[in-house]
């Protein structure tokens, strides 16, 4: 289980979504939808495939316009802002998608450097520098610092991906499926490099994921999305116990149980003995 939450600031939540509505012309997604992250949590959502997961983590960074609803971000109301007030929060965001993560024609600290430059105007030398502490931060080498993603491993290119979303210092970091293609081992390496910046640094997580040891090791609390909206959100064990049909199979399957026994180390038989 993840550790203790960083103290932050405020107790205010860092993501308000209420009542959001998302269709793609008659298919409705999202209806009357509620989540909240509060902060410096890890919030894993999850729900089976088509669910929306995505969807929503575009409506929340501002690539999906929602339909209707309200999303607040770190106090504010993104659909009240104009296009400036709205790229200054979205500069508090950082976003890892499950693909097209780095430019394949720069090499890892020309890729992590770019938004330094470009957002943050740092000058090339100083913004390469930044970018060098960006990858010790994911535990890269110095040496890649001057390699290219196609010459990168997968574990290597997350980690490489992850620098250029922490480039900007985020408050909130929005991570799409950050294991899948990871074998067991990068994948749990992943999790816990995340959680050890998540204590150290104190951003919030928005992690849409299907990786159930991912859930185990690194989130704090978990939603679920189905039939349109957040079925659950609470910590893992509550959420397993859910009596619904995809939260069952999904949980207490064998990759659910195997997750489980893995990150508490004692099997059901033991649980059921107690
Ligand atoms: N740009 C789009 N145009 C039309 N339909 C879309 C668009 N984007 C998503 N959808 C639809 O919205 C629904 C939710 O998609 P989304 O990608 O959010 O699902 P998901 O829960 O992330 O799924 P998965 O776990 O398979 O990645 C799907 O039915 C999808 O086909």
């Amino acid at each position: 289980m993840a550790s203790d939450k960083p103290t932050g600031q405020s107790n205010q939540p860092v993501i308000k979504v209420r009542g959001l509505v998302n269709r793609f012309g008659a298919h409705v997604v999202h209806e009357n939808l509620d989540l909240t992250l509060e902060r410096g949590e890890i919030l894993g959502v999850v729900g089976g495939s088509g669910t929306g997961k995505s969807v929503l983590l575009r409506s929340i960074v501002g690539l999906k316009r929602p339909n209707d609803g309200t999303v607040e971000v770190l106090g504010t109301t993104l659909n009240e802002l104009n296009e400036t007030q709205r790229s200054q929060i979205e500069r508090r965001f950082g976003v890892l998608f499950q693909r097209g993560a780095l430019f394949s024609s720069l090499n890892l600290q020309e890729n992590i450097a770019l938004p330094l430059i470009e957002h943050a105007k740092l000058p090339r030398e100083d913004a390469e520098h930044l970018a060098r502490v960006k990858l010790s931060l994911v535990g890269l080498p110095p040496q890649a610092a001057l390699q290219f993603p196609e010459s990168l491993s997968g574990g290597m290119v997350k980690r490489a991906a992850l620098a250029r979303a922490l480039a900007l210092d985020p408050d909130i970091l929005f991570l799409d499926e950050p294991t899948a293609g990871l074998d067991p081992i990068g994948a749990a390496a992943f999790d816990q490099l995340l959680v050890t910046l998540r204590d150290a640094l104190g951003f919030s997580v928005f992690l849409v994921t299907h990786d159930l040891d991912t859930l185990y090791a690194a989130c704090d609390r978990v939603a679920v999305l189905s039939q349109k909206r957040v079925l659950v959100v609470d910590i893992i064990d509550k959420v397993a116990g859910t009596d619904d049909e995809w939260i069952q199979d999904y949980f207490h399957g064998p990759r659910g149980r195997a997750a489980q026994r893995a990150h508490t180390g004692s099997s059901n038989n033991a649980n059921v003995q107690e």
